[in-house]
């Protein structure tokens, strides 16, 4: 499927009906939820079909659901795609070039290709943005937090819907010329870059994890 074609699915396309589902009611077992779960993998080089606009918004949906103290929403979604990630990778061109300066370094052509070239590594992408708002009992770290619980919803969510995804922020994404380009205020984060879209690779299986020197049981 063509970028564009993907577009017009998403003009032509509903917004997907999102029930509640219950542990009780839901036709998925624990075990193959939580094997599941843990068989995510970031994939790098996506390739399309991109998901459409309603399998988008039932994303964000799932990631507006995070925990999230005093219901302040400490998130903002932007999707870029097509000739849009071309701005976004003059804006980090700018960012990268700012950041050399400031180090006393100049860019090498091959840096520049690279940095300009990075948005262009998936169909689409989705930048969650930490909004932080001053709040008694929410101090900012709690509201980084809850937009880092909607990023794990949304790559969830997108790859319940059959799509592969990988966080990336890599040493641009707080400079002032990224946060510009997404009007991103002075106390705000880009918090994740969402690489979003269908890998040509199976995802690696994952090695099985020792829980053990990690957790403490205390009763
Ligand atoms: C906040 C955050 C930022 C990240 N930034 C990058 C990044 O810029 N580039 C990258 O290759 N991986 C980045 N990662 C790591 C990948 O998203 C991924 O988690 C890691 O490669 C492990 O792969 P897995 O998710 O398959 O276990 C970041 C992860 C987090 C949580």
């Amino acid at each position: 499927m063509t970028e564009s074609n993907n577009d017009d699915n998403a003009k032509n396309d509903k917004k997907l009906a999102v029930k509640n589902v219950t542990a009780t009611d839901s036709p998925l077992a624990a075990e193959t939820l939580i094997g599941w779960i843990n068989s995510r993998r970031s994939m790098g080089n996506l390739d399309a079909p991109a998901p459409t606009r309603a399998q988008i918004e039932a994303a964000i949906e799932c990631a507006a659901t995070a925990p999230d103290h005093k219901k302040l929403n400490p998130w903002r979604f932007i999707v870029t795609q097509g000739e849009a990630r071309n701005q976004l990778g003059h804006a980090l061109l700018e960012a990268a070039q700012e950041k050399a300066e400031q180090e006393g370094e100049v860019l090498s052509e091959k840096d520049i290709k690279k940095t300009q070239s990075m948005p262009l590594r998936a169909p689409l992408i989705i930048t969650v943005v930490t909004k932080i708002q001053a709040h008694k009992k929410v101090p900012p770290f709690e509201q980084m937090l809850s937009a880092g619980a909607a990023v794990q919803n949304l790559i969830l969510a997108l790859k319940a819907q059959g799509f592969s995804t990988v966080w990336r922020t890599g040493l641009l994404c707080n400079e002032p010329a990224v946060k510009a380009y997404f009007d991103v205020g002075s106390d705000d984060y880009v918090t994740a870059f969402v690489y979003t879209g269908t890998s040509p690779k199976n995802a690696p299986t994952r090695k099985p994890i020792d829980i053990e020197p990690l957790v403490r049981f205390e009763s």
